[in-house]
């Protein structure tokens, strides 16, 4: 069994970390930062990212990407997105990298192309309901690692898959990442639902009319329809758009209420998101009304009551028509 790298020590990372150590994985997370490296020796826990979660013994950590890799197979990658590119441009490209982050690349594509497009054969995507703060203490939960490479999505379903985590394969590349990616626009959308008190008839016609609005972006990526209904489509967007613990939906509730989208710090993927998928509909012609509201509404373009109007007040039409 070769080592484990997890790069990236936020709150997902580590929790992934922590479940394949108790796994008995020979796991390495790779951080960034010297002084959180210290930091996570010293108290055996990521105050920051993943309080309350004591990291196994064996769990070893290190700053250095070389020493963090050495040896491995392949890697999960899991800072944020827009760290993404940098972090694969220092990878040798023969490793398998493992997409964890649930963003889109600077151009507004798949992370999975990009990391294709910079050399990288063996690359797969994990995905799903997966909330780090319920990962990290062992609740149980289940989620999905899709590649066109089989022989390295079953490689990493046995590196993850545990009594607590079940790891479903696929071979939906696009499908399962940008479910992933769409999930967080809705649950900023369902932030600001519950921050304005629209009520649970708004926030339950935002969530179905956000699924079909991700159906009809994932298709036109290429996706296949199961997935649309799989894990990392509904499945994360129901665990994320009701949730206590998701960042976009919190962020969403802030900005209704005039207050900072993300006071920890930590990274909201869907502010993000938003803007690079409103313009890529804009300029493809595409109609995805919740995007472009959530977009022009988190970026302080509109106000949020002209982000309701301009969803309620389109023309009238058949529900199964888009
Ligand atoms: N937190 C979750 O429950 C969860 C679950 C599934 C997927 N994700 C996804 O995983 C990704 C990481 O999220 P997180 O929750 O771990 O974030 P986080 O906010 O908890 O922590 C981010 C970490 O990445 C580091 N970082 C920031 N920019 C970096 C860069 N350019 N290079 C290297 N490191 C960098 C930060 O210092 C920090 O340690 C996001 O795309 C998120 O959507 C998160
Ligand atoms: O806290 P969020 O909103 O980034 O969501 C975390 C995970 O993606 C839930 O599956």
């Amino acid at each position: 069994m070769s080592v484990l790298p997890v790069l990236g020590a936020g709150g997902w990372g580590t929790a992934l970390a922590v479940g394949a150590a108790r796994n008995g994985r020979d796991v390495t997370l790779w951080a960034r930062r010297p002084e959180l490296v210290t930091e996570l020796e010293r108290t055996r826990v990521n105050a920051d990212y993943l309080p309350g979660v004591v990291l196994p013994e064996g769990l070893r950590f290190t700053a250095d990407l070389g020493e963090a890799i050495r040896g491995a197979d392949f890697a999960l990658i899991v800072v944020p997105s827009v760290g993404v590119p940098p972090l694969l441009e220092q990878l040798p490209r023969e490793l398998g990298v493992v997409l964890c982050a649930k963003g889109l690349a600077p151009d507004g594509g798949p992370l999975t192309g990009l990391a294709r497009e910079l050399g990288f054969a063996r690359v797969a995507v994990l995905s799903g309901p997966n909330h780090a703060e319920e990962i990290g203490r062992g609740l149980p939960a289940a989620t999905v690692v899709a590649s066109a490479d089989q022989p390295l999505a079953l490689a990493v379903q046995s590196a993850l898959m545990s009594p607590a985590l079940r790891v479903y394969t696929s071979a939906d590349e696009v499908g399962v990442e940008l479910g992933g990616v769409l999930k967080n626009v809705m649950a900023l959308a369902a932030g600001l639902v519950d921050g304005l008190e629209l009520g649970d008839n708004a926030k339950a016609a935002l969530i179905t009319r956000g699924l079909r609005e991700m159906r009809r972006y994932l298709l036109a990526l290429g996706a296949q329809e199961d997935t649309v209904y799989g894990l990392s489509g509904l499945g994360d967007l129901v665990a994320t758009a009701t949730s206590r613990h998701s960042r976009n939906r919190a962020a969403g509730e802030a900005i209704a209420r005039g207050q900072h989208p993300s006071p920890g710090g930590q990274v909201v993927e869907g502010l993000r998101t938003a803007g690079l998928l409103d313009a890529w509909a804009t300029a493809h012609g595409h109609d995805l009304p919740i995007v472009r509201a959530v977009a022009r509404v988190t970026s302080g373009e509109w106000a949020p009551g002209v982000g309701v109007a301009s969803l309620m007040e389109r023309d009238a039409k058949a529900e199964e028509h888009g």
